[in-house]
């Protein structure tokens, strides 16, 4: 799987593109006439025809780095800069598509153990060079936009030789991973010693250990594994200020977790080289089964229950009505159709699909959960489409940003955000959301598509996941969007978190304020003095310069 993706490849998620998950004739044919999307074809245009500003980089700095990283690993030449210039969002690809202007890093670094990245930022800060950590590129918020902050020159810190497995303590479940290696590679090195991480966001072929670490990542397993800083029990960073390493024990009373500065900085309190993460051992039963449950109310007061009485399946994910319907539509119209008729039949109107996955280390560990997770569904009226549903979902889950390619290539503008909220206020924030994002992106006669799912539960409260579908304004793509993800962060704002896994960025910044208030911007802005005086770290993302 991990062989398909190349590491600088910027303009779609694998080189095949959009080739990778073409969208089915019965697809299109309903696109069309659910969006009112016309026949269009919009491939990306080549690489060679986007313009690359040069590289400004004073030849003293370049020498210093060159003579601490090895020649070869500081790379000013075109193709290097490009494959890291910006991340994943929908304006990134769009960007590429139209031959906008990009943010270039005038220099890639590319260190190959912490102590090399701790001595390229203090040559870094000597030189007033800006710095942008950059992991697997994943960024869907501006994360790694290559801004110069005001410094004479800004260069991407790829972190993609710092790739080893750095020592793992089986007795307390904890591997030291360096902050370069993918998902897969963590996955598959843990599993030799029979052990397993549990991270499988969406971005799971392309992201990296370091990247989870300082965006605050949830996997699609985050019921049962927990969020990515659940999982972290120490981490190393290099600072402007000196090496900084937090956590040495499961708990502690000495003063605020600091490692609660560190997790979740995205790059501007420092660069991520090692993460401890606590690690489980690998399931030996899995399974996934998938059921139906009438409108979106009745789904969200099961899916409370079930983190309530703490009887989650470790993949819970409820999708609203839409949503529902573009899954059923995208697998194909017959089996839509079959399906309708017979929910239809068996009385429910408005169908929200509940995936519902258990890892365990045996059968009988299975049961156990299995039947309490469904035991407390029991008063709720739902439909068992059993294990294929289930099982198709998991197979599918990684096919995402593929399918996105294919979209984007039929000219659909299609994006994500996500937010959380309490219970109390879920409905409300998922139809305040829902209003801002239909009214910004309608532009023909017929409505956009607005889906939501929950895939993150908490006892107290559920993250929304908003996906939209609409014809792409062929003139101003850009702007369709921001005035959509600008009216969308404002309904938010007040009601939920402006970001609950993607991070704030560059993106979201805007509304942080509103979220954590002056005293917290003060906070951070003073952190940020302490460890990172001069202010190279990651500029213009998540602290005010
Ligand atoms: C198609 C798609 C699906 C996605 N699905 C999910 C999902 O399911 N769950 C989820 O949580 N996110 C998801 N994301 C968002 C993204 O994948 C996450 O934010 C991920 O954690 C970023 O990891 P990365 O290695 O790609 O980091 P990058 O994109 O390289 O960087 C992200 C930010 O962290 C900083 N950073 C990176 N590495 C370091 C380091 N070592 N030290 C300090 N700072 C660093 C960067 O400067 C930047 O600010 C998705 C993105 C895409 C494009």
């Amino acid at each position: 799987m991990n062989g398909q993706i190349e590491h600088t490849l910027r303009g779609s998620w694998t080189s095949s593109g959009a080739a990778a998950a073409p969208l089915s004739p019965s697809s299109l044919r309903w696109l069309r006439q659910r969006i009112g999307l016309v026949e269009t074809t919009t491939p990306a245009v080549p690489s060679s025809l986007l313009e690359v500003p040069g590289s400004s980089f004073a030849d003293t700095a370049r020498a210093e780095l060159e003579a601490l990283l090895g020649e070869a690993h500081v790379l000013v030449d075109t193709a290097s800069r490009l494959g890291r210039s910006g991340g994943m969002s929908y304006s990134d690809l769009m960007r590429r598509r139209e031959g906008a202007e990009l943010a270039v890093p005038d220099a890639v670094l590319l260190p190959s153990d912490p102590e090399l990245v701790q001595g390229a930022l203090e040559i870094c800060a000597r030189h007033d060079i800006a710095v942008v950590p950059f992991g697997g590129g994943t960024s869907v918020v501006g994360g790694v936009d290559a801004l110069r902050g005001g410094k004479s020159a800004v260069v991407a810190l790829d972190l993609v030789r710092l790739d080893r497995l750095v020592s793992l303590d089986p007795d307390s479940r904890i591997a030291v991973l360096q902050a370069g290696m993918r998902a897969p590679e963590a996955e598959s090195l843990l599993a030799a010693h029979g052990f397993t991480l549990g991270h499988f966001p969406q971005s799971f072929e392309r992201a990296t250990i370091g990247g989870f670490a300082a965006t605050r990542s949830a996997g699609q397993a985050s019921s049962g594994y927990g969020r990515f800083e659940d999982m972290i029990e120490g981490v190393r960073l290099a600072t402007p200020a000196g090496e900084w390493r937090l956590g040495t024990a499961p708990a502690s009373a000495a003063g605020p977790d600091l490692r609660h500065l560190a997790i979740g900085s995205e790059g501007s309190l420092g660069v991520i080289t090692e993460v401890a993460v606590r690690v489980r051992p690998a399931p030996r039963r899995t399974r996934y089964e998938a059921v139906v449950v009438d409108g979106w109310q009745v789904g969200t007061d099961a899916v409370r229950a079930l983190a309530q009485d703490r009887v989650l399946a470790d993949v819970t994910r409820l999708s609203d009505p839409t949503e529902t319907e573009v899954q059923l539509a995208m697998a194909g119209q017959l089996k839509a159709r079959a399906l309708a008729n017979v929910l239809r039949a068996k009385g429910i109107r408005n169908p929200c699909l509940l995936v519902l996955g258990w890892d365990a280390g045996s059968r009988a560990e299975l049961k156990h959960r299995r039947s309490a997770t469904l035991r407390a569904l029991r008063d709720v009226r739902t439909v068992r489409l059993g294990r294929a549903v289930g099982e198709s979902w998991k197979s599918h889950r990684f096919s995402g940003p593929r399918q996105r390619d294919a979209l984007l290539d039929r000219g659909v503008c299609v994006e994500t955000l996500e937010t959380a909220t309490h219970w109390s206020g879920l409905s409300e924030l998922r139809s305040a959301v829902r209003t801002a994002l239909v009214r910004n992106l309608q532009s023909g006669s017929k409505p956009p598509i607005v889906m939501c799912h929950v895939s993150h539960a908490y006892e107290t409260g559920a993250s929304l996941y908003f996906t939209v579908l609409a014809p792409r304004d062929s003139e101003q793509a850009l702007a369709q969007w921001k005035r959509a993800k600008e009216a969308a962060c404002d309904a938010i704002a007040g009601r939920g978190t402006i970001s609950h896994h993607h991070a704030v960025g560059v993106d979201h910044r805007p509304w942080l304020g509103v979220e954590i208030g002056d005293v917290g911007t003060s906070v951070l802005a003073a952190a940020k003095r302490a460890v990172d005086p001069t202010g190279i770290l990651n500029p213009g993302k998540l602290i005010r310069d």
